[in-house]
This record gives structure tokens, sequence and C-alpha cells, in this order.
């Protein structure tokens, strides 16, 4: 997405020091100042997208500030932007004051570090199961006299460019803070360690250009199990105040920081003006200071970028320059990326749930064949307690009929025996009736007994062969229990 540079104008409230002197600057509304010279009675206005003046009540100065102008780009960073805001101005203009500001009024970087972990702990105290991970680091250096020096882990870096031609401090220490009073250490350590001088305007003046980075990573799981990742950066700088020699009426080492200062500051209006005017792709001199260097990024490249025109109330030319400089600045374009990607589209998950669903659907399966080997063994167990019943109902007629037949037999022996008598102590006699009778009798007893016995060999045979039905049908039900 294209956008331009968003440039702020703040005007500075006048000092004790310039309590007489003749205002140059009037903010006119919201977005628009007019400038007017001490020795012409006509003033130029210019618009811009935000104009901010000064009141006695610096507290609420600061708090609308922030508000109004610097909360959109951590909502951006958020989001997944890179952002940057840098202050740009003349000595004593109001940088410092407008980014670090004091214990008592803080100024941006502060209070965006406040609310970045307003926000982190608001999701994490929400009852809402998706919301992000947070994983905040933070750093910070300056460039004095065209060298990096890292603020807060005490080294000189260098800047390097990497294969996708963006730049980076190498050898900066990044460290992880989990709360706000870790980040504000931080910030106040490397405050510290900047370094400072006194100016004609400006007793303790920052001879540095110093950039604070707020690196953002938020992960996300959606319910889908998507993986979202944002990464951002925000980049929080106060340059180091442009003055002209004569001014600052500086001499000596002050002379060189002062011409290195304006070295670098001239080289970003260079780099501004040509990203401004140029239409097609031309090759800009980011190189040619570190500062630009450091932030070509951020100018021309991949961020959200606001630029804060830093202006005094009584110093025509000095205000004018900066004026200019910031017109130029509205129209360079950059071209910021979502930096928000897809660590994990759930495929895994779906093929993970989906092999699950395979396990599960095996395992019913499985219970469903115990079920019907369940309603099988039932129906084997019920046909088993038949066929038990019918073998003893058998077994009991068996042995009845065997306990007649033996009875029989024997009654059929004894008889067998008495007539064997009978037909010995008759023999020679004609008794042929009695014979004849006898000889029926015992024709009955023999049908008789093997009537018995035909009987008996019946039941036999009926038992045996429920026995082999029954023992047909257990083996194979053990079987398919198991
Ligand atoms: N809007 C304001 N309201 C009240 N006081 C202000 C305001 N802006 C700046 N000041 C005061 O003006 C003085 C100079 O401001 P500051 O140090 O922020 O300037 P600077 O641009 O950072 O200067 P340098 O480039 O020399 O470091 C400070 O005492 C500061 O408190």
């Amino acid at each position: 997405m294209s956008d331009s540079i968003k440039v702020a104008v703040r005007l500075r409230k006048p000092s004790n020091l310039e309590s007489d002197s003749f205002l140059v600057a009037h903010v006119q509304s919201d977005t628009s100042i007019d400038i007017q010279s001490n020795k012409k009675d006509e003033h130029k206005r210019f618009v811009f997208d935000h104009c901010a003046t000064y009141s006695d009540d610096v507290e609420t100065d600061q708090e609308q500030f922030y508000s109004l102008l610097a909360r959109e780009y951590l909502l951006h960073a958020l989001d997944g932007y890179n952002t940057c805001i840098f202050a740009y101005g003349q000595t004593g203009s109001g940088k410092s004051h407008t980014m670090s500001g004091t214990t008592l009024n803080p100024g941006i970087v502060p209070r965006m570090c406040q609310e970045l972990f307003e926000v982190r702990n608001l999701y994490e105290l929400s009852d809402d199961q998706v919301h992000p991970q947070f994983s905040i680091k933070c750093s910070y250096f300056e460039i004095y006299n065209e060298s990096v020096r890292d603020l807060l882990g005490g080294c000189r870096c260098k800047v390097r460019e990497r294969a996708d031609k963006t730049t980076f401090v190498e050898g900066l220490k990044e460290f992880d803070v989990f709360e706000v009073d870790q980040i504000l250490a931080y910030l106040n350590q490397g405050n510290s360690r900047r370094v400072v001088g006194a100016t004609h305007v400006n007793e303790q003046s920052s001879r540095s250009h110093a950039i604070f980075t707020i690196q953002i990573e938020q992960r996300e799981t959606t319910p889908l199990g998507h993986i979202l990742e944002r990464k951002s950066s925000i980049k929080l700088i106060d340059l180091a105040g442009s003055e002209r020699a004569n001014a600052s009426k500086t001499t000596g080492e002050h002379l060189k920081e002062g011409s290195n200062i304006n070295r670098s500051l001239s080289t970003l209006g260079r780099v501004i003006s040509m990203l401004a005017k140029s239409k097609r792709p031309i090759l800009i001199p980011y190189r040619d200071a570190a500062l630009t260097w450091v932030l070509k990024e951020s100018l021309g490249g991949n961020s959200k970028t606001c630029m804060i025109a830093c202006v005094s109330p009584c110093d025509y030319e000095e205000t004018m320059s900066t004026i200019r400089y910031a017109t130029l600045a509205r129209s360079v374009r950059t071209s910021a990326r979502l930096n928000s990607h897809e660590l994990s589209d759930g495929r895994e998950q779906v093929q993970v749930l989906r092999s699950q669903l395979e396990e599960l659907q095996k395992a019913l399966s499985q219970v469903e064949n115990h079920r019907a080997i369940g309603d099988k063994m039932e129906k084997i167990n019920l046909t088993n307690q038949f066929l038990e019943l019918r073998i003893e109902r058998e077994q009991s007629l068996a042995a009845k009929y065997y306990d007649q037949w033996i009875e029989a037999a024997d009654s059929r022996d004894k008889l067998m025996q008495l007539m064997g008598g009978i037909v010995t102590s008759v023999q020679g006699a004609q008794v042929a009736g009695t014979r004849e009778k006898m000889q029926l009798l015992k024709g009955r007893f023999i049908e008789f007994g093997s009537k018995i016995e035909a009987n008996c060999s019946d039941i036999q045979s009926t038992v045996k062969v429920l026995n082999s039905n029954q023992s047909a049908l257990l083996p194979k039900a053990t079987d398919e229990s198991h």
C-alpha cells in the first residue's frame, strides 16, 4: 500500500528569554500554520497533516499531541506495519520534549510503551480464547559523528545491507521486555548515555541522532488451527538539532559535531527531496550518511512514517528552513506492507484430525463387531442351555427306560428259569395246551424285551446327536469371542 509520509508541525512555547521577542509562527488551525518575517508585514500559510500549538498546560499538550498524532502509529504497528516517527527541527525547538519529555510530562516514546503494554495486558486478561501471544523487544542506539553506538549494549556497531537491500545495525543488542517498567528503564538508561552538550539556545542539547526501536511479534492460533504471525517494528527517532554555525557560535569540537550533524541532516534533506521529486526509480544517496543509510526503509520503503517538524516561535530563518523541509517530506511516498503471514494454514492439523478420525472409525467398527459377537454368543448360550435341558431330559428318560429294561430282563430271566423247570416237570406228559400257552408267554416276553432294547438304543443315539450338536457349537463360539 502506498502512503505519503505524514507531517505534523509542533510549535514550541516561547521560553522566558523569548518572552519579548517577535513571534514569527502562529498555528491557525489543526492543519495550517502562518509564518511571518519580522522584517516584512506579510505572512505565508502552510498546510500540513496536523499542526499543534502550545498552551500553559504542558501535561495536556503532551497528552493531546500523543493521542492526535502518535497513537495511530502504535495501532498500525499492532496491525503488522512497520512504523517510524522522527522529530526534526533546529536545536532547542522541542524535539526531545516531544519524543521523550520528562517524568512529569512524558512524551511520545514513554506513552507509546505504556499503551503497548496496556494493550498486551488487556488481551491477556480477556476471556477471548483467541488472542495473540506477544513478544516485545527493544534496542536503542545513537549516531554521533557518523558512527553508530549501542546505547544499551555499549559497543560500536556498523550499518549493513541485507540481501533484500534492507539495512540493519550489525551487533546491536535487542532486549526482551515483559513489563512496561523494564522498557522504560531501558529508555531512561539509553537517554542518560546520549551525548549531550550546551548550545546557545539549549543547555541540554542532544548532539546525536537517537533511535529507539520496539520490535513486536504477535502469534495467534485461529479456531481452525491457522497460526498467524505479525511482526512489526516501531522506530522512534529524536534527531540532533539543525543549527547554523554562525547562529550557534560554535567552535572546535562543537563545530565538528555541528558540521557532522548538519552533514547527516543535509543528506536527509537531499534524500527526502529526491524521493519527493522522482517519479522513476533512481539512485537515492542513502549511503552518504549513517542516518539515511539506517533509515532507508523508513524513508522510502516498507514503513508508515511520520515526521514531526518542531519549530521555535521566534526564529524566522530556522523555522522557514524546517517548514520547507517538512513540505518536501509530505510528498515522499513509502510502500508499507502488512508483515503478517500464516505459519501454518491448518493443513497439518487437518491431517492429524483425519487420521484421528480414521482411528476412531476403526475402533468403532471393532466395538460393533464385538457387539455382533456378543449377540451371537447370547444366541449360542441360549441354544446351549436349551440343548443341555434336552440332553438332561433324554438322559433321565434313558435312565428310566434302562431301569425298566433291567427289571424286565430280570423278570424275563426268572420266568424263563421257571418255565424251564415247568417244561422239565411236565416232560413227557401230554399237556399240550399248557406248553402252547407257555410258548406264547415266552414270545411276548421276548418281544417286550426287544422293544425296550430298541427304545434304549433310540434314546442313546438321540443323546449322541445332541452331544455332538452341542460340541459343534461350543468351540465355534469360543473362537469368535477372541
Ligand atoms: N511545547 C513545549 N512546551 C513547553 N516547553 C517546551 C515545549 N517544547 C520544548 N520545550 C522546552 O524547550 C526546551 C528545549 O526543548 P528540547 O530540549 O526538547 O529541544 P530539542 O529540539 O530537543 O533541542 P536539541 O536539538 O538541542 O536537543 C526544553 O526546556 C523544553 O522543556
